[in-house]
């Protein structure tokens, strides 16, 4: 028997009325609670519900058992009787327990913000990896709220609403999931380590990694910088899967490239961490192009909230390029000067006039060339003919001819000094 919690797509095609919370509190340092909530609203959209009211409240300690003090929990309930809500969603990160409460209180589903995340993921998965990753956090958030996830999830086969599961059959259904946890988990280690044979083949090449919030275009710079044809769409959360490609055309050295995962704010750090090949990507990138949708209302918020993403990933020593895309959308041509002003360093691109593509090309090359290492060859002068060669995998800075020979003074990415030594040795 499989229970309907593995059953990941929505079989019906109803979308459910939802009220959606925020709340305010004092040391919120985040994003104000209206911006937060026009985002959770487009996640729930993006996740088939319908939210047809918001409500907020200004807290300074949040209630234990049920995240909202009680007023607040009456009027809560007030509204969801009188726009016929079927599920309440939460901005912030509820507990088993204050959901379990909150539904016994409000008699409607009640979830949070990572949750609808997990829905979304759990929608747009293509490849096993990331079907595996995402049914595993699935998994893992679930089992301490498995009652209330057998009432939320009943809605997938098309019925709404709680549902009595006897005590006995959630024992069961706990191994089950305990089970699947741990089947899914060897999976996932498999998988990985297959990936990580593919990785140690690249780890010679310069590694090139587009990073940012959700949305603003890294698959769209992807297919830009490389002609191919990634998965573009106007949805948050369209790139689960890294893609690693390589990129020779228009630049002067062989890159790899990778495609990663949006950012967002409120990510839950269990499920930052799930997505670890997208991650391994960032991590052992030698250049992250941080890409901005500089046509967004909130792109500042966006841009601090995925540098601290990234430095929660500890890559802050890692160079980076801050890219702002979507430049056709501004209207106002001083603005981009301004722009200009504030990020010298910065550039600014936009996919869908292809324009900045040769600054930014520039922009990783300089980047790249500036970690070269100085090297030194020198070759009898007959071996001249072999110059074109050492080009491909280096930089000559100078040239000298004396006696019978030739000095080259190179500029040589780290990785490369072996695969010189062997071309040199092969015609010795
Ligand atoms: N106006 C405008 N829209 C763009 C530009 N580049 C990308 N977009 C649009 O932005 C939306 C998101 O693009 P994606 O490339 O899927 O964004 P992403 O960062 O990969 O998103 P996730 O994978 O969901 O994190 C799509 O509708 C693109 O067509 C641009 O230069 N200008
Ligand atoms: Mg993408």
């Amino acid at each position: 028997m499989k229970p309907e919690f593995f059953d990941t797509q929505k079989q019906s095609s109803h979308t459910p009325r939802a009220i959606l919370v925020g709340v305010e509190a004092q040391q919120n340092s985040g994003a104000p609670v209206g911006d937060s909530l026009d985002e959770l609203a487009g996640l729930a959209e993006t996740a088939h519900y319908d939210p047809v009211a918001t409500l907020t409240q200004r807290l300074t300690t949040i209630h234990p058992k049920t995240y909202l003090g009680s007023g607040k929990v009456e009027e809560l309930e007030q509204a969801v009787k009188h726009h016929e809500a079927e599920i309440v969603i939460f901005d912030e990160t509820l507990s088993p327990a204050q959901t379990r409460n909150l539904e016994k209180l409000l008699k409607c589903n009640v979830v949070d913000r990572p949750w609808i995340i997990l829905e979304i993921f759990s929608d747009h998965a293509r490849t096993s990896e990331a079907k595996t990753q995402v049914e595993l956090a699935r998994l893992k958030y679930a089992l301490p709220r498995l009652t209330r996830m057998w009432g939320h999830l009943s809605r997938q086969r098309g019925g709404i609403g709680m549902r009595d599961v006897g005590e006995t059959q959630i024992q069961l259904d706990r191994r089950m999931i305990r089970d699947q946890i741990s089947k899914l988990t060897k999976k996932l280690s498999r998988i990985h380590k297959e990936k990580q044979t593919q990785r140690k083949s690249r780890q010679t090449a310069y590694q090139v990694a587009l990073v940012g919030y959700t949305n603003v275009g890294k698959s769209t710079l992807m297919n830009c910088l490389t002609g191919a044809d990634t998965l573009v769409e106007n949805k948050l959360f369209a790139t689960l899967d890294a893609t690693v490609r390589k990129v020779k055309k228009n630049f002067p050295y062989p890159i790899l490239l990778a495609d990663t995962v949006g950012l967002i704010d409120k990510l839950p750090h269990d499920l930052v961490a799930s997505f670890k090949s997208t991650l391994d990507e960032v991590r052992n990138a030698n250049l992250l192009v941080h890409v901005i949708d500089i046509s967004h209302p909130h792109y500042r918020r966006q841009m601090t909230t995925a540098e601290s993403v990234l430095n929660e990933l500890g890559v802050h020593d890692t160079p980076t390029v801050r890219v702002f895309n979507k430049i056709d959308q501004l209207e106002n041509g001083n603005d981009l000067e301004e722009m200009r002003r504030l990020y010298p360093d910065a550039v600014f691109v936009s996919c869908h006039r292809q324009t900045g593509m040769a600054e930014l090309r520039q922009a990783i090359v300089d980047h790249y060339e500036a970690r070269l290492v100085p090297y030194q060859v020198e070759l009898a002068y007959t071996r001249s003919d072999l110059i074109p060669e050492i080009r491909k995998h280096a930089l000559v800075v100078d040239q000298q001819y004396h006696n019978n020979a030739v000095t080259l003074d190179l500029r040589i990415w780290p990785h490369h000094k072996a695969r010189l030594m062997e071309l040199l040795n092969g015609y010795a």
